[in-house]
Parts: C-alpha cells; sequence; structure tokens
C-alpha cells in the first residue's frame, strides 16, 4: 500500500485537525489493523461505529463500509462535522478489513446541503481559517483515498454536498425530480474555488463545467445524468442496493491495479491543492470575511428561511 502511495508520490492530507486522533492511527504507512471497527474476534461478522454525527456500519465479509451522514437537519458541513467525517474516514482507510465506503444520508430528502453557511458568516478570519482547512481535509482524504468510493445520494446535494459526491468513484442518485445536485456556489455570491473547480471538470469536462459554475447549476436527476455529474439514477429505495452492486463490482479489479490507476488519474489535482493549501486558506479567508461577500450569505440566508416559510 505504501509503496503505491510513494511510487505516485500521493499524500494524504494529514494535518493538525487529526491530532484530535489516537497515537495508534498515524502508523498509515503499513496500514495496520487498528481501528475499533475490525477486530480479529469480530471477523465474519459486521460491525457498527458511531459519533454523533457519524454512523459507520462495516461488513467485514465483503469489507464494505456504509457511511451514514446523520448532522440534521440537512447535514450540513460545520467545522465540528467535518472533523467527525475526517476521522471516521481516516480509521477506515487505516483498516486493512475494509477497501470499500458508500456514503450516504440518514436524513430525509438531503444528501449534504454542502458547506454551513453559518460557518462563514460572522465568523473570526482565525476561524474560518480552521474551518477552510478542514474542508480542504475532508476533500483531500476523500480524493485520495486508495478505497472504492460510492456516493449514494439519496437527496438533494448542493454545493459541498455535490463536492463530497465529486470525490467518489462513482455516483448514484434517487430518482426524485424534487431532489438536485451541482456546484450553485455563485447563486450565493460566492465562488468554488480552483480545487472544487477541477474536480468537476474532471468528471463532467470543460465546456459543462463552464456553464455549471458561472450559472450555479442545479441539476435534477435525470439531467445531472445525462451531463456525467452521476452515473447512474435508480428508484429512490434502490439507491443503497444499487451501491453495493456497483462497489462489488469495482472491488471485483485486481486492488493493487485498480488503486495505482485511481492515483495516477487524481495526482496532479491533489497536488496543486497540497503545493498551495496556505494561499488558498489566505485566499478564502480575505474573500469570505469582505463586507459585500458577508451581505450575499445574509441575503441568501434570508432567502432560505423565507423558502420554508
Ligand atoms: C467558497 C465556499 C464554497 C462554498 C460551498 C458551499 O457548500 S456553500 C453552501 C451552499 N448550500 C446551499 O446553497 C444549500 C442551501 N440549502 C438548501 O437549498 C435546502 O436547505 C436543501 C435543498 C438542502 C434542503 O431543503 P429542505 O426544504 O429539506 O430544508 P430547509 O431549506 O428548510 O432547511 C432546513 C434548515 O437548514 C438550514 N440550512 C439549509 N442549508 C444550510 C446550509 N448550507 N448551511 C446552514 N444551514 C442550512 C435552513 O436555513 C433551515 O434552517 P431553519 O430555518 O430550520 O433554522
Amino acid at each position: 500500500m505504501m509503496a503505491v502511495r510513494s511510487c505516485l508520490g500521493v499524500k494524504f492530507g494529514v494535518s493538525g485537525l487529526l491530532s484530535q486522533l489516537t497515537s495508534s492511527t498515524r502508523h498509515h504507512g503499513s496500514r495496520p489493523c487498528v481501528s475499533p471497527i475490525l477486530t480479529p474476534q469480530h471477523r465474519n461478522t459486521s460491525s457498527s461505529s458511531t459519533s454523533s454525527k457519524v454512523k459507520v456500519d462495516l461488513d467485514q465479509n465483503t469489507g464494505v463500509a456504509v457511511m451514514h451522514m446523520q448532522s440534521p437537519p440537512v447535514n450540513s458541513l460545520s467545522l465540528d462535522f467535518i472533523t467527525e467525517l475526517c476521522i471516521s474516514l481516516e480509521k477506515l482507510e487505516m483498516d486493512k478489513g475494509c477497501r470499500g465506503l458508500i456514503i450516504t444520508s440518514s436524513q430525509p430528502k438531503v444528501f449534504s446541503a454542502g458547506l454551513d453557511i453559518l460557518e462563514m458568516y460572522g465568523k473570526s478570519p482565525e476561524r474560518c481559517g480552521e474551518f477552510w482547512k478542514s474542508v480542504q481535509e475532508l476533500w483531500l482524504k476523500l480524493y485520495s483515498s486508495n478505497m472504492v468510493t460510492i456516493a449514494a445520494v439519496n437527496g438533494s446535494s448542493p454545493a459541498g454536498g455535490c463536492l463530497m459526491a465529486l470525490t467518489c468513484d462513482y455516483r448514484i442518485m434517487a430518482d426524485n425530480p424534487a431532489y438536485s445536485i451541482g456546484l450553485n456556489e455563485t447563486q450565493l455570491g460566492i465562488v468554488a474555488p480552483f480545487w472544487f473547480k477541477d474536480t468537476l471538470m474532471n468528471t463532467i469536462g470543460l465546456r459543462n463545467s463552464e456553464m455549471a459554475l458561472q450559472l450555479g447549476l442545479l441539476y435534477k436527476p435525470q439531467d445531472a445524468l445525462k451531463v456525467g455529474l452521476v452515473d447512474q439514477v435508480v428508484p429512490e429505495d434502490q439507491v443503497l442496493p444499487a451501491a453495493v452492486k456497483s462497489v462489488n463490482k469495482w472491488l471485483a479489479v485486481p486492488e493493487h491495479a485498480r488503486q495505482i490507476t485511481k492515483s495516477m488519474m487524481r495526482k496532479s489535482t491533489i497536488d496543486r491543492l497540497t503545493s498551495n493549501r496556505e494561499a488558498d486558506i489566505q485566499n478564502f479567508v480575505s474573500f469570505i470575511t469582505r463586507e459585500s461577500i458577508q451581505k450575499s450569505l445574509r441575503g441568501y440566508m434570508e432567502l432560505l428561511k423565507q423558502k420554508k416559510a
């Protein structure tokens, strides 16, 4: 495993955020079986690990984990939630018994509402910087994962929620026209950073990304399928079974070859962020704390409330 990473120079974005992890989870190179999720006496069974916002069920027979996001009401990505997601991902990545990951939502109608707007509104520059570092961390962990990753998109997935899905190897969305997915940042008066843009472009190409990003498009499932933003659209109750079927198909490919290929495809995109993390944080902080941007975010939050009323 280490050889895969080192020969391609793919780095896992381990930062201060993960200082919260126990030291035993840091021996990344040899992927020891350190996760509390998997112990020898529990082999051939399933196990479950739950933090307050993330529930992980690992089937040790298949090596597939299902990660349920459960941060009500809409799985918006707050600093706390992102931290929990990163810790869970780190544990699974280190766990030899886990080879595939399905990410889904426990919240009705929503996969994830994207970044928590309240983390970007009325906060100090220091706090905004800390938040942005965690967003980078989550993206790095997901995009560079050695596991097969499948997004089981069982609800709406705007902005950062769409980004999470885009980091996965394969996306399956519920066929419900009430749901939408896309990077709609411009609609909030904010700008998706270069690595959001790169991830989208790697998936749907330059021309489609240009339109999607400038217009802040949110696609209905069937339109998302047409443009290649999702790979499969299935009836709502089939999202998870379809994800299980897909993960098994991907896992049937010789693992080493698949992992090296994945790293090769994603390396340059990952390197662009890892070598520019600090500058990217500074850019975000100076942008998001501008009075005009704060005003846009306030207006957008009011709009959300009005829509609800
Ligand atoms: C440069 C940076 C790049 C940025 C990337 C991003 O991700 S930017 C993010 C871009 N994200 C978006 O543009 C998505 C905005 N959200 C939506 O479009 C819809 O909420 C929905 C379609 C996700 C779910 O519809 P639904 O009818 O099922 O639910 P509902 O609408 O009734 O909301 C329930 C409660 O949650 C609240 N809340 C919602 N989202 C957020 C949030 N992100 N954060 C915080 N709070 C949020 C909402 O105000 C309400 O609060 P209340 O009144 O109960 O105190």
